[in-house]
Order: structure tokens, then sequence, then C-alpha cells
């Protein structure tokens, strides 16, 4: 191929980093700068260069995007090359080789991946057998505390020995903490089954520990290549190192201002202190914007310029000025569902453009439900990223679970799920007795119930039969895919002899229907994949290759099953690296975008705000941001103020109506314009100017007392208190976040405060000042 061709379509700077191929790259650049764009290239020039397709190595965050990244190499080398590049998540690649390396790390290579449903699950059984109170130890408290240990990669044993953690997990009243870890990891090991931090985890150890097979890769993998390096955690940064301790060469691309999962362990520093572990290390800019206008481009750079953490970054753009963002103000959450739907509409008639161009863009995924009535009441077709994927539904999931028995029959979450499921007469009682064996004897149930004469679980004859004929037909299964039947035949079979179709088959109820639905579906989908797998010309189309892909499909890779255009519909951490024509931003409130648990520190908000600014460089034309000032949340109406963050733009960008009661951020105050739309939107508007500089906590009060008043709780019941009325452990509701336990009371201070652990899944631990906060104690 002609290097021209592609080189031709790259500016300067782009040029110069696909070129550099002697040694150690980073490309940090804006949002919109060509990045991704960069690394395709790149990867097409070293394809033009002689590199093996296979020896490549391409990183990605989402299966979504690894796609699309193999889709355009394809459509410049053809499909044969491109098919054989290894280009995934971190999570699909590493397990492929934990699957061809399980033996070393004590695995076998047909070992289940959990999911996070089935890890709660183990941690909350756990719990229970360890008699710890699950008010304490709360399972998704537990379960984030082990997931951290993992991504920081911190063995139980470690942990045991950190006398920081230890001192952490006894303030926080879960001292046993470390050992639910342990016992957790025990019985992962036992039912063969790796969590999604295991698969990071293990290849960190089977690097480590096995110099000959980190070695084989590091010489394997002649380029590595990682897309959106900000947001990689400190057991993925050390997977990249060792893999490019050798021959392999390294090109990293990212934006530290778009760096979005701390939350999940990402940390900013990977990229920063690249220089350290990386000498010679050359770092590339890209600094012309290819993808939104100039007007959108500089109000999401006002916005990010308020963030104090930041590397400077020029960014220019010669599109079009384009229009002003649009900041909508709406009475309710309903009310800005009518709005956007209507504006969707609006934009699909008067540009003809197709409906794939839109995205809707929200903070959570409760959000959606709302704007999809009103998406619905228009005819507009839509697409959902996220929420409760095809492969969570519970039918599908039974399907599931037997395939992964017959896979690995040691899976005990599989097994606890179908075990009585079509009911064959095994209930709790003989599952508890069980468990209890199995956990004595440290080995899976299927351990146990294949050996029901080693073990002493006081099972009567009748029972003991009733377990035999489960495990006969778990054990026909299996043999089918020892026979190397593929995933279909076997898929097909187990569906059919477990009866799960057929139980559906006597009911007409449309829940039951839109059920054997999902089974076709499910069954669809197997055929597919072995058709596809087979037309690439690969020899494994067993269940257990469909398997490893199910596995790892995360929610954004699976749309509801519409084919035609559609709008997108999506959080904004699934929107991360994706572009469309129009972007509208909902729910742009305070404790909603922040969200309530990021108001907690500085920190946190920065990296809220870089969520803005995510979400704003999607948009290539125009970008809507709205939010409501009543909105139904969490069982209860609340009255929520407009998010700081939209004071934090300059008003310069921006054409406001509804009237504006967000708070222009202080260093603002002073140099703002008030433009004439803005004044034009005000006449209007019942509100005097002035509201807008009105203090925040007035707000604030106006809005708790109408919450308070329209919540199923009498306001009366919630009032302030002094420190001295509750002591540790005391239960509380409070006015907001719901019921919790006081875990630490301070009063040493001129402001006394508690810290409150609450029940609430997305509410963990707050500090509470007494003189502010009303609550209840129960
Ligand atoms: N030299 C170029 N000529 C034409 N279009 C370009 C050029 N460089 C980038 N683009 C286009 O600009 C858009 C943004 O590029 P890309 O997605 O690679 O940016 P990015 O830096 O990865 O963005 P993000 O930070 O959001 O991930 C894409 O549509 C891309 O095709
Ligand atoms: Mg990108």
């Amino acid at each position: 191929m002609d290097p021209e061709e592609y080189l031709g379509k790259l500016n300067t700077q782009q040029r110069a980093a696909v070129e550099y191929c002697d040694g150690p790259q980073l490309v940090i650049a804006g949002a919109g700068s060509g990045k991704t764009r960069v690394l395709t290239y790149k990867i097409v020039h070293l394809l033009a260069h002689g590199y093996e397709p296979w020896r490549i190595l391409a990183l990605t965050f989402t299966n979504k995007a690894a796609r699309e990244m193999r889709e355009r190499v394809e459509a410049l080398v053809g499909p044969e090359v491109s098919s054989s590049l290894w280009m995934g998540t971190f999570h699909s690649i590493f397990a492929r080789i934990l699957r061809l390396n399980a033996e070393h790390i004590g695995f076998k290579s047909s070992f289940t991946i959990y999911d996070a449903a089935d890890s709660k699950a183990l941690v909350k059984l756990i719990i229970k057998d360890m008699q710890l109170d699950d008010k304490v130890y709360k399972p998704s408290t537990v379960h984030n505390a082990i997931s951290w240990a993992k991504n920081a990669l911190i063995s139980p044993e470690d942990y045991a020995l950190n006398r920081d953690l230890q001192r952490a997990d006894t303030n926080a009243r879960r001292p046993r903490t470390c050992e639910i870890y342990r016992c957790y990891r025990d019985r992962c090991r036992v039912a063969g089954a790796m969590d999604f931090d295991d698969l990071l985890f293990y290849t960190n150890v089977l690097f480590r520990d096995h110099p000959d097979v980190s070695r084989h890769y590091q010489e394997f993998f002649r380029y590595v290549l990682v897309d959106e390096y900000q947001d990689t955690n400190f057991a993925q940064h050390l997977i990249v190192k060792q893999l490019t301790q050798g021959a392999s060469r390294l090109c990293v691309v990212g934006d530290d201002a778009q760096s979005i999962y701390s939350f999940r362990g990402a940390n900013i520093r990977n990229i920063l202190e690249m220089e350290n572990s990386y000498p010679g290390l050359q770092t590339f800019k890209l600094e012309r914007n290819y993808r939104s206008t100039q007007n959108i481009i500089d109000a999401a750079g006002s916005l990010i310029s308020k963030n104090v953490d930041q590397i400077p970054k020029n960014v220019y753009s010669e599109n079009d000025r384009g229009t002003l963002i649009d900041v909508v103000k709406c009475y309710s959450d309903y009310e800005e569902a009518a709005q956007v739907a209507a504006r969707v509409s609006q934009i699909k008639r008067t540009t003809g453009d197709p409906y794939d161009g839109t995205a809707i863009l929200y903070r959570t995924n409760a959000q959606s439900r709302v704007l999809e009535e009103s998406l619905r009441k228009r005819n507009v077709p839509y697409r959902i990223y996220g929420g409760l994927s095809f492969y969570q539904r519970k039918e599908v999931k039974d399907a599931i679970a037997y395939f992964r028995m017959s896979l690995n029959p040691d899976d005990d979450e599989a097994l606890r799920r179908i075990i009585n499921f079509p009911a064959r007469g095994i209930g709790d009682t003989t599952l508890g007795k069980l468990t209890r064996a199995a956990m004595d004897a440290g080995v899976s149930l299927w351990g146990v119930i294949t050996g029901l004469d080693r073990y002493d679980c006081g099972l009567n004859a009748g029972t003991r039969n009733k377990l035999q004929d489960f495990a006969s037909l778990i054990k026909g299964f299996i043999e089918l895919n020892a026979q190397g039947r593929d995933a279909y035949d076997v898929a097909r079979s187990i569906i059919d002899r477990t009866g799960l179709y057929k139980m559906l088959v006597h009911d007409s109820t449309p829940e039951s229907i839109s059920k054997q639905e999902n089974l076709q579906e499910l069954l669809k989908g197997v055929k597919e994949y072995v058709e596809a797998m087979v037309e690439q010309g690969r020899d494994d189309v067993s269940l257990g290759s469909f398997m490893t892909e199910v596995s790892l499909a995360t929610d954004q890779d699976i749309n509801n099953g519409v084919d035609e255009e559609s709008v997108t519909m999506m959080t904004v951490h699934a929107a991360k690296g994706l572009e469309f024509d129009n972007v509208f931003i909902v729910g742009v409130e305070e404790d909603l975008f922040p969200s309530a648990m990021a108001a907690q520190s500085a920190a946190e908000v920065e990296e809220e705000r870089r969520l803005l600014y995510v979400a704003i460089t999607r948009a290539r034309k125009f970008c809507m941001i709205s939010y409501a000032t009543q909105r139904f949340r969490n069982g209860q109406t609340v009255f929520p103020r407009p998010s700081r963050f939209i004071g934090d733009i300059d008003t310069r960008y921006l054409h406001i109506s509804g009237g504006s009661d967000f708070v222009p951020s202080a260093s603002m105050v002073q140099q703002r314009r008030v433009t004439a739309s803005y004044n034009a939107s005000m006449a209007g508007s019942a509100r005097p100017l002035n509201d807008l500089r009105r203090p925040l906590s007035e707000n604030r009060r106006q809005a708790e007392g109408r919450a308070a008043s329209a919540s199923s709780v009498p306001a009366g019941d919630f009032k302030l208190h002094s420190a001295s009325e509750v002591n540790v452990g005391t239960r509380i509701r409070h006015t907001k976040f719901g019921v919790g336990l006081v875990t630490e009371l301070d009063t040493s201070g001129v402001d006394a405060r508690m810290t409150v652990e609450f029940e609430s899944d997305d509410i963990k631990s707050r500090t509470l000042l007494f003189k502010y906060a009303k609550f209840m104690i129960l």
C-alpha cells in the first residue's frame, strides 16, 4: 500500500505521531483531536511496514471501541489482516491469555468468569456464613473493598499485613473484611472462577511469577497500543509495563481532562508519570480539533479551566463558529423529557439527517425511563446502551448458568442458580446442607453432589436420588462439549433437555412470551456467533469460546434489539470516545451532576466536571444542556438546583431559555457580559436578574423545605439534633439520604459532626454537621 494513501489523511502533528516508531511514545491531547485516529492509522502504518498483524496488540476501553477500530483498519487493509490483530479490552485480551496459560496459576483453561451479580452473591453468602451483620458488612461495600484491593494488586495475605488497611477497617467497624476477602478468593478458586478484577490480578501474577511466560509475550507482541490511557488503573498500568519490557514498542494516547474512572481505581498518575517508567519517552501533542464547532470547544474549554488539576493544552478548530449551547430550564423531569423529544424530532424534520446522529446523555441509568416514554410518544426510534442488558435478564441468565455448568461444573454460583430450576424438589434446606459440607471440606458444591458417600450431609435417600438425577443431566451436557460439538448444538440441547423453554410454552402471558422470545434470541445469537467464526476461518466454535465473549460483553455493547437508525441513549461514562452531531445532556443538576456522592471533596467535584467536559465534547454541531427544578428520584420528589457546572461555562457560549437560576462561578461574576439572547430570555421570566446572585444556601433551604413536604415522610419528624443525642451505632433517617448507621462521632472541633453509613446503594459514607443535618433518630 502506498503510505501517502493513509498518511495524507493526517495533519502534520498526527502524521509525526504515526510515523514515530523508534521508542515508547505518549500522545496527550484534548478531545476530538484525533488520538484514536492516530492509533488506528498507526496500526495501518505498522502493517504497511511489515509488522505481522498477530504481533500487534491494541487495547481499548470498551468492546464497542475495539470493534470500531477493527472496522476502520479493515476498511484500509482488508478483513483477513484486520481479523488477525489482537484487539480488544484489557479484560477480553487477558482472559484469552489466561485461558492459554491457566495451568501456571492453578486454574483450568475452562475457568468461569463471574459477573458482578455472581461476585456480590458470593460475598453475601460468606458474610452470612460468618454470621456477620450485613448492615455493617454491607455486601456492596465489602465487594468494593475487595475489588479495590485487587486493582491495587493486594492479595488477602498482603491485606492482612497492611496496618493502614486494618486500621481503616477497624474504624469503619468492619475488622473482618480481610477474612471475607480471603474466603472469597478461596471459594472462587474452588469454583474454578475468576471475577472481572481477577482477570487483571491474575495476569499480573502470571507475568510476575512466570518470567518465561512474560518473556514470551514481551517478544510475541512487537507493538502495544493503548487508547484512553488516562483511565487505566494500577493493575492495567503494570500489565502494560510488564509487556513492554522487552522488544515490544509502546504507544499510548490519552487526555488527562477526560479521566473519569477514578472510582474504579483509575489513576491519572499513570499518564503523568510515564516518563519515569519509560526512559526516552517521546511526548506528542495534537492541537487541532476536528470534531466540534468553535463554540462547543470554547464552552468546554471554559468549563474545564475551572479545574485546578490539569495539563494546559492549546486547542483550536477550523470548523464553523456554530450555534450557542442551549441551556434549558424545565419545571419537571417530564417536561425535560418532552422538550428533548420535541427538539430531537424538530432536528430530524429540519435537517432530514438520520436519528443516528443524535445522542441523549445522562448521569445515571435510572434517568432513561421518562425519556423513553417521551420518545415513544413521538415515535422516535431509540437505542439504549446500558441498563438491564440482554444477558442480565432472568431467563437468559438461567440458560447461561446451564451453559456454564456444562463447561465448569465446579461453578458454585451457576449451580446455586439452577439446582432447583426448573423445580426438581431440591429445596433451600438441602442446598444449605450441601453448602455447609462444601465450605467445611474446601470443595465445590459439585464436588459434594458427586461424592455424597464421602461427605456426610445428612440427606435422605429421596433427596440423594434427586441430586443424582441432576448430576446425570449436567454430566450429559459436559459430555456434549467433550465430543467437540459446536456451541449452537450444545446450547440447543441444553435448552431442550432442561425444559427451560417447554415450561414457558404453556403460559401465554405477555411476560412468558417475551421470555420465550429471549431464549430464541439467545439461541440465534449463539448460531450467529458460530457462523461468524466459521466465516473468519476460526477453529474454535465451542460453547466455551462463545461464553468468554458473553461474560465480557459490557452493558454498553448490547442494544435493545432495534436495528433501524435510532437515537442513542447512554450514560456519559459510556459515551467516552464517541461522537454525535447533536448531543442532549439532561439532568444537569446539583446532587445528580455532580452526583450527591461526589460533593464530598474537591477532587471528586473535579472528576464530575471532567465528566461534563466529556459529555459536551461528544457534540459535533449542536449541544443542549437541560435541568429540571422538580424530579422524581429514589421514590420521592426532589427540587434540585441547577448544577454549579452550568455557571462554570462562560455565558458568551450559552443561549439560556426558560429563566436562569444557576450561579455563575465566582471568577466570572465580575467579567460576565450579559448577552442579548440572555436578556431576551430573562424578559419573559418571573425572576429578577438579582436572583442569579441569591446565595446557594437560600436556594437549598427552599428546595429542602419543598422536598421534605412533598416526600412520603412528614417533614415535622426531621429536625436538628445535638451531638449528645446520638451514639456510635444509632440508626437515623436523614431527609435526603435515607436510613443509616452512625459509625463515628467527632465533637472535638467547633462544629460537632458524625459519620453515617447509609444503606442506600448509591450513597455510602457521609460526614454530617449537627448544625445543618436534619434527621430522625430511629
Ligand atoms: N486529520 C483529520 N482529518 C479529518 N478528520 C479528522 C482528522 N483527525 C481527526 N479527524 C476526525 O475527528 C474526529 C475526532 O477524532 P478522534 O475520535 O480520533 O479524536 P480523539 O482525540 O480520540 O477524541 P476523544 O478524546 O473524544 O476520544 C473523528 O471523526 C475523526 O475522524
Ligand atoms: Mg478517542
